[in-house]
């Protein structure tokens, strides 16, 4: 892919469904009873994933391309997979299949690509197996394949060391199987999706603070879903709108749930010109359309327990502090470096190639704006939000910017390079 400057970037937006809230649409409505009917499903490569491992465990899964239509079984309908199931590069996928499978009836086998095979998997393992799971890692580096065979679970205290919507997730799908209560305290809290969406199924879930307690219930019901557009997606499309010169981007229906809009505060930190409008909040998952227009920013400082907020958001926000006034310091995002790529090292070594000025620490990076940006070669090491985070950086540097391995951006947002190009230059 060959990006090269653009003098402005003008227009409208609709943004492909969230990619959490359209794997949480699969499992929670494959485990419920009775239809369930998403709108707005992602049809990206990692949901497709989720999709497939719960048509191989006998559930019907129809998909005409628009609507979802997931036939639920109820909490104990899934059959044994035929053979292993492919998790293909998704994390998501991985970590909260986990927790429904350590409590069937069967034995299951788990695989991925190179880049999930080399993924922490020690972070489910450990409390699925305090709550009496059978789970192991085939090759003994606590990495998928995992291998896990079904057992009766009983509930657990989990105080995780990580602020993890995964580990999160895992733990409270597998303690809707477990005896007695289940819940999980984090350091931070990360997105609540499983939470929201266990609550509009009929499970007996509750939050307070950073503790989530999940009890069993008898079943949980299919629902209707309305997938809001990803946040993760319109990510790049609020950077572009801001630091490309002469540009207007409003992005329609974009999710803004409080526990993913971390980057929409750090764009009113940096001085950013953001609005609002057709905000619809009270229930379920909040929207808006987002308008952003070209802005004089300033760096800022992100840290603590904004980090889990912005966590896949933070490529391109190293774009956009490049396009800032002073310093912009990002720390406490250790997480970044089990990514899809060690997102720390490939962000600041391909920005470095640019002419940016950006050093790498241990939790995060130190990136001093205001350096224009030339071309380069970029590798995506197959990281969707590499590739996407560099196609906004190479419209805004001199001469030829060069993506290799740039289809994997339809790991979450197929068409990504269409829309991008639709926008009026
Ligand atoms: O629960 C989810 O849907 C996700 C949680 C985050 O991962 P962690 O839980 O590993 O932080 C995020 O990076 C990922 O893209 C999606
Ligand atoms: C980290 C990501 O996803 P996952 O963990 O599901 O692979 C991501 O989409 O940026």
């Amino acid at each position: 892919m060959k990006i090269n400057r653009v003098k402005s970037l003008n227009g409208e937006i609709t943004i492909p469904g969230d990619k959490s809230i359209s794997h949480r649409s699969i499992m929670f409505g494959s485990i419920a009873d009775g239809i369930t009917e998403v709108h707005g499903f992602l049809n990206g490569a990692d949901c497709i994933s989720s999709m497939n491992c719960f048509r191989q465990m006998g559930i019907d899964i129809d998909y005409d391309g628009c609507v979802v239509t997931v036939h639920g079984k109820g909490l104990h309908g899934l059959s044994k997979p035929e053979g292993t199931l492919d998790v293909g590069n998704s994390g998501t996928t991985t970590r909260l299949i986990s927790g429904i499978l350590a409590a069937q009836p069967f034995a299951s086998r788990l695989i991925g690509d190179a880049s999930i095979c080399k993924r922490p998997m020690k972070r489910i393992m450990t409390p699925l197996s305090m709550m009496g799971a059978d789970i192991t890692s085939e090759l003994g580096n606590d990495c998928a394949p995992l291998l896990i065979n079904g057992k009766e679970l009983h509930g657990i205290h989990y105080n995780s060391p990580v602020a993890s919507a995964q580990v999160k997730s895992c733990v409270l799908l597998a303690g809707l199987y477990a005896d007695g209560e289940t819940s999980v305290t984090e350091p931070y809290v990360s997105r609540n999706h499983t939470e929201l969406m266990l609550e509009s199924f009929g499970g007996n879930i509750k939050t307070e603070g950073t503790t989530a307690t999940v009890k069993p219930v008898d079943k949980l019901v299919g629902q209707k879903i309305l997938v809001p557009g990803d946040i993760s997606s319109a990510a790049y499309f609020l950077v572009a709108g801001l630091i490309t010169p002469n540009s207007c981007i409003t992005i329609k229906n974009v999710g803004i749930n409080p526990t993913r809009d971390g980057i929409l505060e750090v764009i009113k930190a940096m001085g950013g010109d953001m609005e609002y409008s057709n905000v619809v909040s009270g229930c379920g998952e909040p929207t808006a359309d987002i308008t952003v227009r070209t802005s004089s920013l300033k760096g800022c400082v992100i840290e603590g327990s904004i980090i889990p907020k912005l966590i896949d958001e933070i490529p391109a926000i190293a774009v956009l502090a490049c396009f800032a006034d002073g310093e912009t310091i990002i720390r406490d995002a250790q997480e970044l470096k089990v990514k899809e790529s060690n997102r720390i090292d490939v962000m600041v070594n391909a920005l470095s190639s640019m002419g940016a000025d950006i050093t790498a620490t241990d939790d995060g990076m130190i990136i001093r704006g205001g350096k224009p940006l030339h071309g380069a070669v970029i590798d995506s090491h197959l990281d969707h939000r590499i590739a996407m985070s560099f196609a906004i950086a190479g419209l805004n540097a001199d001469g030829d910017t060069e993506i290799t391995g740039a289809e994997c951006v339809n790991i979450s947002y197929p068409g990504f390079y269409d829309d991008l190009g639709g926008l009026e230059r």
